[in-house]
C-alpha cells in the first residue's frame, strides 16, 4: 500500500495513513458501523480510514460526493458485483462504475421501476404476501407459535422479488427453509464482498479465485438470470412481471438493450434487493415487538382508513402510502438500521476536489456511512440510538424534508435505489397485513438481537411469540 502525500494533513488513525488494516479488521469483526460513528466522535466531520479512504459525516460533504454536477465514479470495490457469463462481464445499474453507460442504462429502463410499475404489478406482490400469511396462520392455528423472525422476512422478499422479477418464486415460503441455502450462499458472498473491498490486493485475489471457480461451480442466480432471459426472448411467452417490460424495451432496441443488459438486469434485482430488503423488514418487526404502542397507534390509524378494505382484504397500497405514521414508522427503522454498513464509495474525479475545507487529490476514495449520518442530533433530535417514530411527528414540512434527505439508506443522487418504490411498497405492505392479524412479541425480550455490521448489516436471534389477534 502506498502512502498518499496528499491527505497526510487529515486525522484519523495512525494506521490507516499506510494500511487499509483498520478498515479490513472494523468489516471482518461485523462492527464497521459504531467503529465508524467512533472515529467520527473522535476526529471530526473527516477521517482518513485508510491510505487512501476518507470517510465524512455532514449533508455538506454528503451532498458533494454524491449530488454534485462533477461526477464522482463508483469505486472498485463495485467489481464484483459485475458477474462473468461466457467470459464476458455482466455490467448492470448497481455496478456500472462507467458513468456513460449507467446513465444510458437508467434511461432506459428506468421506468420498470416507477411507482406506476409498482401499481401495475400490486397484484403480484399481494399473492406472495397471502403465503407468507397462510403460513403464519397455518402455524398459530393452536394458539401462539415461535417463529425464528430473521428468517422469515427474508423468504418474503427472495420470494416476492422472484415473482415480481420473472414471475418464479424459489419455494422459499412455500417450504418455511432457505431452499438449497440459496439465503446462507447469499449472506457468504455478500461479507466475502464486502470485506476483500476492503483491499485492493485481496479483491484481486478473491476475483481470480472466484472467476476459476465458477467454471465448475456456477452461481444459480446468475444462470436462472441468463436462462430466462434467452428463453423468453425466444419463445415470445408472455407474464406479467420486470423481465417481459425489459424484453419489449429490447424488442423495440436491441442497440439500446442487449440480451446481455437484460439478463444482467434481472440477476442485479434478484441480488440486489433481497438482502437489503429482509433487513429492513427485520427492523421494522424487531422495533415493533418490542413497542407496544407503537403497534397500537399503527392498529388505529390502520382502523381508521380500513373503509371497504376489511380482513381478509389487503390494504392497497395507495392507501397505504398516504398514512403519515406507518410513514414515520418506516422512515425511523430506515434511521435507526441503516442497511450498509459500510461507506458507499466513490472516487475523487481526477482534477481533485475540496470538500469540508479539505483539498482532496484526483483518485482518492470518499464516501459517508449511514450510520454516521443517521445518528446526527442536529437533524435527528435527542436519543438517536433509540426507535422513536414520534421524532418524524408534528414537523413544519421543510424540517421533515430535511430529515428525509438525511436518511442514506437507500444512498443518494444518481446511484440512490431505483428499487426504491418497490421497497417501500413490499416494506409497507407486508408489516400492516401481519400486524392486523398477529400479535408479537420477542421471546428474550432483554436480549439485544445481534447484527453483524460489515457491507450489510444483517440481523439474527430475533426469536418472536407470534400468535393471532
Ligand atoms: C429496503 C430495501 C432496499 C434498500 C435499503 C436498498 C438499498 C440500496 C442502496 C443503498 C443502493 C445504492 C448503493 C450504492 O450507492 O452503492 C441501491 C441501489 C440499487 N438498488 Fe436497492 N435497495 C432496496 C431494495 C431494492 C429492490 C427491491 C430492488 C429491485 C427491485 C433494488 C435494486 C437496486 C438497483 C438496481 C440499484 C442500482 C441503482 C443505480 O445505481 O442506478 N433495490 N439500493
Amino acid at each position: 500500500t502506498r502512502l498518499r502525500s496528499g491527505l497526510r494533513h487529515l486525522p484519523g488513525p495512525a494506521i490507516a495513513s499506510f494500511s487499509n488494516l483498520w478498515k479490513i479488521y472494523a468489516v471482518y469483526n461485523g462492527e464497521i458501523p459504531q467503529r465508524n460513528i467512533a472515529l467520527h466522535e473522535k476526529y471530526g466531520p473527516v477521517v482518513r480510514i485508510g491510505p487512501n479512504h476518507v470517510s465524512f459525516s455532514t449533508l455538506t460533504a454528503m451532498k458533494a460526493i454524491y449530488n454534485s454536477r462533477q461526477v464522482f465514479k463508483k469505486s472498485d470495490f463495485y467489481r464484483p458485483v459485475s458477474p462473468v457469463h461466457n467470459r464476458k462481464r455482466l455490467y448492470n445499474l448497481f455496478s456500472a462504475q462507467d458513468v456513460e453507460y449507467h446513465s444510458k442504462l437508467k434511461r432506459t429502463i428506468g421506468s420498470i421501476f416507477s411507482q406506476s410499475a409498482v401499481i401495475e404489478l400490486e397484484s403480484k406482490i399481494d399473492a406472495t404476501l397471502d403465503l407468507f400469511l397462510d403460513q403464519i396462520l397455518k402455524r398459530t392455528a393452536k394458539g401462539s407459535c415461535t417463529l425464528d423472525m430473521s428468517l422469515w422476512p427474508h423468504l418474503f422478499a427472495f420470494d416476492a422479488l422472484g415473482d415480481l422479477t420473472l414471475s418464479h418464486r424459489f419455494g422459499f415460503l412455500e417450504s418455511g427453509t432457505d431452499v438449497r441455502n440459496m439465503i446462507a450462499t447469499a449472506d457468504k458472498i455478500y461479507d466475502m464482498t464486502g470485506l476483500f473491498g476492503q483491499s485492493p490486493l485481496l479483491q484481486s485475489l478473491s476475483m481470480k479465485i472466484k472467476s476459476r471457480r465458477a467454471k465448475t461451480k456456477p452461481n444459480p442466480i446468475l444462470q436462472l438470470s441468463v436462462a430466462q432471459a434467452e428463453s423468453r426472448i425466444r419463445d415470445g411467452t408472455y407474464k406479467q412481471d420486470m423481465l417481459n417490460s425489459l424484453i419489449e424495451i429490447h424488442k423495440s432496441d436491441p442497440e439500446k438493450l442487449s440480451v446481455d443488459d437484460v439478463a444482467g438486469a434481472i440477476y442485479i434485482n434478484l441480488m440486489a434487493g433481497h438482502d437489503v430488503l429482509a433487513i429492513t423488514l427485520r427492523t421494522l418487526f424487531y422495533h415493533l415487538a418490542r413497542r407496544q404502542d407503537v403497534r397500537t397507534k399503527l392498529r388505529e390509524e390502520l382502523s381508521d382508513t380500513e373503509g371497504d378494505y376489511q380482513l381478509p382484504h389487503h390494504l392497497p397500497y395507495s392507501k397505504l402510502s398516504k398514512l403519515t405514521y406507518l410513514d414515520a414508522v418506516v422512515y425511523e427503522s430506515l434511521r435507526v438500521h441503516a442497511n450498509t454498513g459500510v461507506i458507499l464509495e466513490r472516487v475523487v474525479p481526477p482534477e481533485g476536489c475540496t470538500i469540508e475545507g479539505y483539498w482532496l487529490p484526483g483518485g482518492t476514495i470518499v464516501g459517508v456511512n449511514g450510520w454516521v449520518i443517521h445518528r446526527n442530533a442536529q437533524v435527528f433530535g435527542p436519543n438517536v440510538d433509540q426507535f422513536e417514530p414520534n421524532r418524524w411527528l408534528d414537523l413544519p414540512e421543510c424540517k421533515l424534508v430535511e430529515m428525509k434527505r438525511h436518511i442514506f439508506s437507500f444512498g443518494a443522487g444518481s446511484r440512490r435505489c431505483i428499487g426504491y418504490n418497490f421497497a417501500m411498497a413490499l416494506s409497507s405492505k407486508l408489516i400492516v397485513e401481519f400486524i392486523r392479524r398477529f400479535d408479537m412479541t420477542l421471546i428474550e425480550p432483554d436480549k439485544p438481537w445481534h447484527i453483524h455490521g460489515s457491507w450489510v448489516t444483517k440481523q439474527t436471534q430475533m426469536n418472536m411469540s407470534v400468535r393471532r389477534r
